[in-house]
């Protein structure tokens, strides 16, 4: 049974993980706290980028020969191999320490193991203390992990009747300055920030981190590791010469189908349409994504959206045209019964969220920050590929004007997506509220 000072040390390693936020990808968050032989605290450390010494190993250099008899609180499980640099579990055996209190099991399998050897040695091992609180801070890392796609933060600001703009389009600004420099930290602490071609054509976004109040209390951006910028840009139509986001502030890499031509020295992925993705156009919806129908934008139920707003997507007109036609490029689509279910035309929607994800994941990203629009929201919703919600909420309302959320694939009430509200802070003059998605709605790969 760990005790309470080890319970304080284990809070103070949480707090010290999350200074890696945002440094350490493709590497976990860890922080680690030296106790001496008599229980107080001797040295603290974390992991603060891939390559560099783990959270262990600053911790017991900050102790000392204090280390020789003591504890060490860690967030992650020691790890027992030697990758870029030499193995925990053997460095804490090296220190003298005499009993390790960890919050959460090391899930790879190269590095797991660290709690065997250190039993196996004589050392007393206690695991899981605080491991809800240790879970969330490494929750990009960890999804990651155990999903093989990165962890998707979707963020939106809104009115209080949930609007994200008025009936004729005009948007800025819905939140406050303090709600707006929160985005900076958000975007600060993720690997990526993705865009749809809506927003990227209506508000031109720069997506760089600027000013960003960091988790220690430091203002400014200098030292941030700027995120990728990603423009989901399917028709390759809206990513123009000259874009904000092409500046050097950071880098950035554009999403378009296949066979779309790319712009010139522009880093350009080719992406999959939804409805042509190879192992799944096959298998009935509810079989894919058990709360969600759809694996994209839903081309017939209705956005909420105003004939002349023009601030987000793309794809939301897209939609309506598609629509207004008569096709179903959803070929993911629940269809209320077989008689409704529509002729597809041929003509594909957007572009596949799962494979946006892998590509993603393959290019080190292991945190997603989606800032827009509502369609984008929509096909991850659907894709089972969103895990955190960040709603700001104006005390603000509008009464007409475009949803945070547009599809998602939901119908009936019984297909919602239920969130548990994990936070809700007031930020100025809004409310800003943390909600993580429970069970199936992250959907593994
Ligand atoms: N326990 C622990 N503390 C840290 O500070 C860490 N960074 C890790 N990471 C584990 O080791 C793997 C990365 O190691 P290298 O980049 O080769 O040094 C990572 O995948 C974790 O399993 N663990």
């Amino acid at each position: 049974m760990a005790t309470a000072a080890e319970a304080v040390a284990m809070r103070r390693a949480v707090a010290l993980a999350a200074r890696g936020l945002g440094f350490t990808s493709p590497n976990p968050v860890v922080g680690c706290v030296i106790l001496d032989a008599t229980g107080a605290s001797a040295g603290e450390g974390y992991h603060q980028q891939a390559g560099g010494p783990h959270a262990e190993v600053h911790a017991l250099r900050a102790a000392g020969e204090k280390a020789r008899g003591g504890t060490a609180v860690v967030t992650l499980e020691p790890c027992n191999h030697t990758g870029r640099t030499g193995p925990c579990a053997q460095a804490l055996l090296d220190a003298g320490i005499a009993r390790v209190v960890y919050a959460v099991d090391d899930p790879t399998p190269d590095a797991t193991g660290g709690a065997a050897t250190l039993r196996a040695a004589g050392v007393d091992v206690e695991p899981g203390l605080l491991a809800e609180e240790a879970e969330t801070v490494n929750a990009a890392w960890l999804t990651s992990v155990r999903t093989g796609r990165p962890h998707v933060t979707w963020k939106y600001a809104a009115t209080l009747d949930g609007r994200i703009a008025a009936a004729d389009g005009s948007s800025r600004w819905i939140s406050s300055a303090a709600s707006r420099a929160d985005v900076h930290r958000l975007r600060a602490e993720c690997d990526a920030v993705v865009v749809g071609s809506g927003t990227q054509r209506a508000d031109d976004p720069h997506l760089a981190v600027r000013g960003a109040l960091l988790s220690d209390g430091a203002d400014g951006a200098d030292g941030v590791v700027q995120p990728l910028r990603v423009v989901v840009d399917t028709h390759g139509t809206a990513v123009r010469p000259g874009a904000r986001v092409l500046d050097d502030a950071a880098p950035t890499l554009v999403a378009v189908a296949e066979g779309v031509e790319p712009l010139p020295g522009v880093d350009t992925v080719h992406l999959p349409y939804a409805d042509q993705h190879a192992d799944a156009a096959h298998l009935p919806y509810v079989e894919r994504v058990p709360r969600a129908a759809g694996n994209g934008t839903d081309a017939s139920a209705p956005s909420g959206r105003s004939g002349q707003q023009g601030a987000d997507d793309e794809e939301d007109r897209l939609e309506h045209r598609f629509t207004a036609s008569g096709g179903a490029y959803r070929a993911q689509r629940r269809p209320a019964a077989p008689a409704e279910r529509p002729a597809p035309t041929g003509t594909p929607g957007g572009l596949d969220i799962d494979a946006l994800l892998a590509e993603l994941h393959a290019r080190g990203v292991r945190s997603v920050l989606l800032e827009g629009g509502p369609t984008l929201a929509g096909a991850f919703v659907a894709a089972g590929a969103v895990d955190r919600v960040i709603g700001y909420l104006a005390p603000t309302l509008l009464g007409a004007g475009p949803a945070a959320l547009s599809g998602g694939g939901i119908t009936t009430l019984t297909e919602a997506l239920r969130l548990d509200v994990r936070e809700c802070v007031a930020l100025g003059p809004d409310l800003r509220i943390t909600a993580t998605v429970a069970g199936p709605g992250t959907k593994e790969h």
